[in-house]
């Protein structure tokens, strides 16, 4: 039996009007995203792109965040990530602020591009890490064959970049976001420029490797089967200014484990009608949002 439900209120109550931001929950909080909002500015004027967000994601929970192009997705990745910060509101890591998260290494991050250096060594690559944050050498070699296990591509350790596949190359990047063996990984359409196969590949693979570490993942996609497939629960956020409006509870629990056979069962296809309706009645349109890949 499947268990859609669709919420139209952000995954965590709004404090009271005026009341300061609660500090940080607890470890079992993985991101805690509170009041958050933010503003661009640039030389044509403001660009609100995040407004009132508030979002929190339990340690081991995997969430998607999906919605039109332009909507916010990255930019709430990156204030998570500490690449950026908010122009109001609060964010916790693991009950710390995302700089002393980012110090803990307590994440790993993967984006859309693979961004290996090509001239290093797929070891090399997956060692960075480790080796940026002073891991000694015999520790690194170590850990990278491991992880390169992990993603199936222990016959490709010694190959360069460009000798290996789109797919084989976002292994690595995946590879080395785990190298640090972070309890929160952070996905910004990490598969969005594989073919269809290898996607579909990739997001089994991610499933099982999270199944292992326990990681907690926080997941940007325009594909609502993606997201259904991997999330527990999916995020729809609203164009201009970006905001949460619905978060979908995915429990595909009773259709067994998260293999491919799970792409033909009817509880799937009822979560993927889930999302889809959340995101059109977040838009009032009857037809696919614009940058959402329905298919
Ligand atoms: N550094 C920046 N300076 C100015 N505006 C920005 C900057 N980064 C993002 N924006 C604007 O913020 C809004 C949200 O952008 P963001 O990249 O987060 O959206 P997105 O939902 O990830 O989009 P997409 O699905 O197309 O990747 C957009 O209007 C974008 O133009």
């Amino acid at each position: 039996m499947s268990d859609v439900s669709t919420a139209t209120e952000p995954a965590t109550a709004a404090p009271p009007a005026g009341s300061p931001a609660q500090p940080t929950t607890g470890p079992a909080t993985a991101v805690d995203v509170r009041g958050v909002s933010k503003v661009f500015t640039t030389r044509a004027g403001t660009v609100t792109a995040l407004d009132d967000i508030h979002l929190s994601v339990a340690a081991g929970e995997f969430v998607s965040l999906i919605g039109p192009s332009g909507c916010g997705k990255s930019t709430l990745l990156r204030l998570v990530a500490d690449l950026d910060e908010p122009t109001s509101g609060e964010i916790a890591v693991f009950g710390r602020p995302p700089r002393v998260a980012r110090e803990a290494r307590d994440y790993g991050i993967a984006f859309q591009q693979a961004g290996l250096l090509p001239w290093r060594t797929v070891t090399a690559n997956v060692e960075l890490p480790l080796e940026l944050h002073g891991v000694g050498r015999r520790e690194r070699a170590s850990r990278a064959a491991e992880l390169l296990a992990l993603v199936g591509l222990t016959d490709f350790a010694g190959h360069f970049p460009h000798q290996l596949s789109g797919g084989m190359q976002q292994r690595v990047a995946i590879a080395r976001s785990l190298a640090e063996s972070p309890s929160l990984l952070l996905m910004d359409e990490p598969f969005g420029a594989l073919d269809e196969m290898t996607r579909e590949r990739m997001q089994t693979e991610l499933v099982r490797l999270c199944a292992e570490s326990g990681a907690a993942v926080v997941f940007v996609t325009h594909s609502i089967p993606e997201a259904v497939f991997l999330s527990q629960r999916v995020v729809v956020m609203s164009p201009r200014p970006g905001r949460i409006s619905a978060v979908v509870d995915v429990d595909l629990a009773g259709a067994g484990e998260r293999t491919d056979d799970l792409r033909e069962d009817a509880a799937f296809f009822a979560a993927v009608t889930a999302v889809r309706e959340a995101l059109h009645h977040g838009t009032g349109t009857a037809v696919p949002t614009r940058g959402v890949d329905v298919r």
